[in-house]
């Protein structure tokens, strides 16, 4: 056996981590201006623990565009460095002085967060420019300030320099193909993506304000007059409502936070939630319930994910489970790792846990909500039903703490969690087996006669909607005991809450088959399929149903699910009731009289059922107007 040392060159490894460490060039900015907050954050530590003793100052990092001098300059007040800084901290690739200062200063009570990790974001640098320097001075009483330079091999140059102030300029003289880093705009865009929150200053370029004449001239109606200054402009909010703590904040607070974040919504959110954890993992955010719309995707992906107050993506699939992605708003971890792959994501601990939170979080505060207002829970509950039904679907501990707060509508306009349901029709919508039927309907208008039928016999019936109901009920159905769901057009009501009793039935066998063929005429033999049944007398003469196992798969296949059976065929029950006045006269009848009032009874059960179009209605208005 032989035992070795992989050797690692670093000309080899230098220009991978140059070129390819992230996929996305513009990137380098924020890494940059995040290294000079953490210089500004450091200090700031530093000068409390009583390590600095000078003035602080007013921190603040500048980032000053040259086009003519195609240069960018990322300019901060913090903590500098010596030449002896610069040796360990930069021209060693991967030593992270951010690491380093967080190690020896956790232990002291300091809120201000550092941003780095890796020490390799300031190589980021040569992704755009095809030199960097460095020009920094450190903070002691008798620092020297230095220049480092490096053209983007491994070779740099370091020496005195001459600079009067504390702190660092990063100054990169942009390549020819990243010409597009010397548009105001586009750094301007960048700036506004990653950087709006970070909690120091951000300063790039000015903006026009309008102030009183500081001469106090006058206008014609007596008013000072203003003037055009020109100030420098701030792009950041340093502390925006997630850092703070919920007890500083008013409700209009929130909302002013959520327009900050949305400037283009004009819809407030319904309501809020402050995270705010630190033990196993540290994380804070506020998230949004917008209005949830039928149409879910576009409402997605408004999510935005932070660490230490700096941007890092907006597409937070990994992170969160997917029906969090409807929510809104700003989620902030340092434990959330940032510089690796998407898929690493996914497996990561940390993100587990956090995503197995965020979730509890939110069915505590649903629950919380409809345990403290059930009537105003109530009011909401259009807006939060199919967030409640994504999340069941497709979390298995929010479906079960769901449970407590999800809401099921009744045609008669009340509402039930699926035990109370239960609770209340159980009596009277029990099977011979034993099974509860739960009766929906998904549009009370069309399946009116239905939903009346089912009423008038003293069933209730509650209204299911929307994309996901279909898979809502078979999730319902799975978890909830001796319980079955049944859309009330499905079959007759007898069928579908079958009972012990059997109604003896008026017409016998032989008349049954007689009719068949009349009834068979009237319809298409192929997609409806006759049948006679002994029901009450008051119930309609002709029913016309869809099986519901057959309507589920159709309605599962629609959503893509349940593929594998093929297209199912478009079939139907028609169901004759033998016990009706009106079949037993149709059976004395004979001849075309016998096939027309058929037809008219057909007729009026695809009616009902809102299946009567073209041709068929037209004919059928028009006999209607005969017969009066
Ligand atoms: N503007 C600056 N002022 C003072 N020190 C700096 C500055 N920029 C970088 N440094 C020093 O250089 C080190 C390396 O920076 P680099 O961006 O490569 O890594 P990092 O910030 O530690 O981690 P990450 O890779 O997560 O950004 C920093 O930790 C810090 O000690």
């Amino acid at each position: 056996m032989k035992k070795g040392h992989i050797n690692v060159e670093t000309e080899n490894i230098f220009p991978i981590i140059k070129k390819f460490l992230y996929s996305d060039h513009e990137i380098f900015l924020r890494e940059l201006v995040s290294n000079a907050v953490d210089a500004s954050q450091k200090l700031k530590v530093l000068s409390k623990n009583g390590e600095y003793d000078k003035e602080v100052g007013e921190l603040k990092v500048e980032v000053i565009l040259d086009k003519a001098a195609k240069t960018l300059t990322i300019r901060d007040n913090g903590i500098g460095m010596t030449a002896d800084e610069i040796d360990k901290y930069i021209n060693q690739i991967a030593f992270s002085g951010a690491e380093e200062f967080v190690q020896k200063y956790k232990e002291s009570d300091n809120k201000e967060s550092i941003i780095g990790h890796f020490g390799l974001g300031f190589y980021s640098a040569f992704m755009v420019a095809e030199k960097v320097e460095i020009l920094t001075l450190g903070r002691y009483e008798d620092a020297t300030a230095v220049r480092w330079e490096s053209n983007g091999t491994t070779e740099y140059t370091i020496q005195d320099a001459e600079k009067a102030t504390r702190g660092t300029d990063i100054i990169l003289h942009i390549n020819e193909e990243s010409a597009e880093f010397l548009e105001e705009a586009r750094i301007g865009g960048i700036l506004n993506k990653y950087c709006k929150f970070l909690p120091v200053p951000v300063i790039f370029g000015t903006r026009t304000e309008q102030i009183d004449d500081p001469k106090g001239e006058k206008d014609e109606e007596g008013n000072i007059k203003k003037i055009s200054n020109e100030v420098p402009d701030q792009i950041n909010n340093p502390s925006p409502a997630w850092t703070k703590m919920p007890a500083e904040l008013e409700k209009e607070d929130y909302a002013q936070f959520y327009r900050e974040l949305y400037p283009s919504t004009i819809e407030d959110p319904l309501f809020h939630i402050h995270l705010n954890v630190d033990y196993p993992f540290n994380l804070t955010g506020i998230l949004y319930f917008p209005k949830i719309k039928e149409n879910v995707e576009v409402q997605k992906n408004k999510i935005q994910l932070y660490s230490n107050q700096v941007f890092i993506t907006d597409s937070v699939e990994e992170i969160v489970p997917e029906f969090l992605t409807l929510l809104h708003g700003v989620i902030d971890s340092p434990d959330i790792p940032l510089n690796v792959s998407r898929s690493y994501l996914q497996s990561d601990s940390n993100v587990k846990k956090i995503s197995a939170h965020i979730s509890k979080k939110v069915s505590d505060k649903l629950k919380e909500m409809f345990k403290k207002d059930r009537k105003d829970f109530e009011e909401k509950w259009g807006d939060l039903r199919i967030f409640s039904e994504y999340g069941m679907l497709s979390d298995d501990k929010f479906a079960d703490r769901a449970k407590a707060f999800h809401l099921m509508e009744s045609t008669d306009g009340k509402f039930y969690t699926p035990e109370e349901f239960k609770e209340e029709v159980k009596a009277t919508q029990t099977d011979k087996d034993g099974k509860t039927v739960f009766l929906y309907t998904n549009d009370k208008e069309e399946q009116y006669s239905f939903v009346k039928a089912a009423n008038d016999r003293g069933y209730k019936v509650i209204e299911l909607q929307g994309p996901l109901a279909a898979h809502w009920v078979q999730k319902m159905e799975s978890s909830l005991e001796n319980v079955t769901f049944a859309r009330v057009d499905a079959d007759t009501l007898d069928k579908l809450i079958q009972k012990d009793e059997n109604i003896p039935s008026k017409l016998s066998e032989d008349e049954q088959k007689e009719l068949q063929p009349v009834f068979e005429a009237t319809v298409n033999k192929d997609k409806f399929k006759v049948q006679f049944e002994s029901m009450s007398e008051s119930e309609a003469p002709i029913v016309v149903t869809q099986p519901e196992f057959i309507r589920r798969m159709k309605e599962q296949q629609a959503m893509g699910g349940a593929g594998f059976f093929g297209a199912f065929p478009e079939t139907y029950n028609m169901i004759v009731n033998s016990n009706h006045p009106k079949i037993s006269s149709i059976l004395a009848a004979k001849g075309e009289e016998q096939a027309q009032k058929a037809k008219q009874l057909t007729d009026l059960a695809m009616l009902a059922q809102g299946m009567l179009k073209g041709e068929d209605l037209t004919n059928f208005v028009n006999r209607s107007i005969e017969l009066v």
